[in-house]
């Protein structure tokens, strides 16, 4: 890899991958509404949390735009685990129903990995069912969780190669960091995965050619975790005090990597992008 002489990363936007995704899927979507069999997703979610609900408006306004119906199913921060359970299993029955996400986080108690198990892997359009995830680590089609696909699609859609790179990724949860290791090793990366209690963590990622940031602390990454020249993907949205959007990755790790992923307008955009994909992916495997 080369190293970055001084001048800034390249930034790795997103929108155009998105943009081309979202058109794609409005085609499809499209074709469905045609054969009286319209696209619906629903959203499901029990939080008060700000990038959670960030994530929410940007679907259904993005969904709008596709051609695709959604309804969000707010059951607040509040809702208890046999009432989102029973609305999974509703979802996954009703037969208008192409594609169903649970947002986290969820409340006190309720585990993804388990409430996911409620969603029928056709509708499992963000991979959280154990089966979509155990699929996906064993090679087999399944339904990735958009996130982590995004994480990829991007590096893809900007060139960066994967074979053979050491790719570290900062962050172990099931939506984001476990299955986007899964999809680096698919393309041949070496991978690392990280997490709370990674000893030295500067050590660690300094050795990765691409870095994956999806932990939800804002600045976490300074140049001092970064090779020179290596290709940062910042994942984390994290609320600012004043209301703004900030990632994981430092600003300043600009000077050293030598392409970056933006926040906003990176990997978030791509997410958002996929997961509709998927629904439309889901619709015409149920048509
Ligand atoms: N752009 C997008 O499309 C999306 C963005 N996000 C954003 O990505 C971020 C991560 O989300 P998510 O995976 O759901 O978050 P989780 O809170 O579920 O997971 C965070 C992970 O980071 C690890 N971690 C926490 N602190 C440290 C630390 N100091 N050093 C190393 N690792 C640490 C945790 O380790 P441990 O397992 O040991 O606790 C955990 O594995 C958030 O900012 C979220 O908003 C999420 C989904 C989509
Ligand atoms: N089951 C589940 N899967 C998720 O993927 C998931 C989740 N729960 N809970 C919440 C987090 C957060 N998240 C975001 C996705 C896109 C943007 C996004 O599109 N952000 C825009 C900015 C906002 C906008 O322009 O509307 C951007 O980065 O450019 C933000 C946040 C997904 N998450």
């Amino acid at each position: 890899m080369t190293q970055n002489q001084g001048s800034p990363a390249r930034e790795l936007t997103g929108r155009e991958l998105a943009t081309a995704i979202r058109t794609d899927a409005a085609e499809r979507a499209a074709a469905l509404a045609a054969r009286g069999r319209p696209v619906r997703l629903a959203v499901v979610t029990a939080t008060d949390d700000e990038a959670s609900a960030w994530y929410v408006r940007s679907i259904v306004n993005a969904a709008g735009k596709v051609g695709i119906e959604c309804e969000v199913a707010d059951l607040g921060p509040g809702a208890e685990v046999g009432e989102i359970r029973d609305r999974l299993e509703a979802l996954s029955a009703d037969e208008w129903v192409s594609g169903i996400i649970l947002q986290t986080p969820l409340p006190r108690g309720a585990k993804l990995e388990d409430l996911a198990s409620s969603i029928v892997p056709a509708k499992d359009v963000d991979g959280a069912n154990p089966l979509s995830l155990g699929r996906l680590a064993s090679g087999l089609p399944a339904f990735a969780p958009a996130t982590a696909e995004a994480v990829v699609r991007l590096l893809d859609h900007h060139g960066i190669p994967l074979s053979g790179r050491h790719a570290v990724v900062v962050g172990r949860s099931t939506v984001v960091g476990k299955p986007a290791a899964h999809l680096l090793l698919d393309r041949d990366a070496t991978v690392t995965v990280c997490h709370s209690r990674t000893a030295d963590l500067p050590a660690v990622t300094s050795a990765a050619d691409v870095l994956v940031a999806a932990v939800g602390r804002i600045g976490l990454i300074t140049p001092d975790h970064v090779r020179p020249g290596a290709v940062v993907v910042d994942v984390g949205t994290n609320q600012t005090e004043d209301g703004t959007l900030a990632g994981d990755v430092d600003p300043t790790v600009a000077t050293r990597a030598s392409a970056l992923t933006p926040v906003p307008g990176g990997v978030g955009p791509v997410t958002t992008a996929l997961l509709l994909a998927h629904t439309v992916q889901a619709a015409e495997s149920l048509a």
